[in-house]
């Protein structure tokens, strides 16, 4: 299991609660997450894993203050409860959402647009972020010209260059095929290697949340609950095709399904 010493929580989130309208007339409210507790290490890369509908993406985003939950609790971040979106907290989706008539460097400075810097300065991080992405070659072309993998390093590159604190990725790499996938997980773990970053990613490949994360927590059930919480840091995980590895896949899967 997953210890968490106090000082390193990145999110508290503290009998979350979230309500949304009921599904037909005259039901109740419906509630994914009810009363419900996780503490999010700092640091570290915590991948999230269920089986769809389970209130992954719902959670993700309450971690980014998008949902207003209901009074019973929320998300504690930096000793508040977050009743809005932070610009230190930014969230990448599957779909990226880049300007279509912006190329990519001019995509990745917009994410630098609130940050007061110097003018040179800014372009040599923009710059910078383009070049750790693998992206240098390609930043005078706009997204139609690019494909999806590179679409999504920009998107990337853009959250990184507004220097956020926290990483909130959901499903980020699903539209990718394999190969690619593969090379955006070792691209996250390099851009961890170099900033420590906390990040969160939900996904639904058991593969990709081992192999990326240093933990791996499974929801479940209705309203969802935590089924597992795994520290996937052993050198052993990190190996697609190591029994240590094969087993865990394994005993995700079946709580999954
Ligand atoms: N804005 C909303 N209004 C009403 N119901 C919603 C809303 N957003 C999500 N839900 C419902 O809440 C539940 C959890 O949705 P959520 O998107 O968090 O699941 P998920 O685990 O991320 O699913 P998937 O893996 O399919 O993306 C689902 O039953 C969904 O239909």
């Amino acid at each position: 299991m997953h210890g968490t010493a106090a000082s390193q929580i990145a999110f508290d989130v503290d009998n979350l609660t979230i309500a949304f309208p009921g599904r037909g007339p005259g039901a109740g409210a419906f509630t994914p997450i009810d009363r419900f507790n996780l503490k999010i290490t700092a640091g570290e890369i915590t991948c999230i894993l269920g089986r769809s509908g389970c209130g992954k993406t719902t959670l993700l985003r309450s971690l980014g203050g998008f949902i207003k939950p209901e009074p019973t609790g929320g998300v504690v971040y930096k000793g508040q409860y977050l009743t809005a979106p932070t610009p230190e907290v930014v969230l990448i989706f599957q779909e990226n959402n880049l300007f279509p008539w912006l190329n990519v460097r001019q995509n990745v400075a917009f994410g630098a647009r609130f940050r007061k810097r110097p003018k040179a300065e800014q372009a040599a991080l923009v710059d910078r972020m383009i070049e750790t992405v693998g992206l240098a070659e390609a930043a005078g072309a706009y997204p139609h010209q690019l494909s999806g993998g590179m679409r999504q390093r920009t998107a990337i590159a853009r959250a990184l260059v507004s220097e956020p604190g926290i990483l909130l990725l959901d499903e980020p790499f699903s539209a990718l095929d394999i190969s690619l996938r593969r090379r955006m997980h070792d691209l996250l773990r390099t851009i961890w290697h170099d900033t420590r970053k906390t990040m969160v990613m939900v996904t639904h490949n058991v593969e990709e949340a081992i192999v990326v994360g240093h933990r791996v927590i499974v929801l479940g059930g209705q309203p969802s609950r935590v089924l597992i919480d795994v520290d996937t840091r052993a050198d052993g995980l990190k190996d697609r095709y190591s029994a240590e590895f094969l087993n865990l896949q394994r005993q995700i899967e079946t709580a999954i399904y």
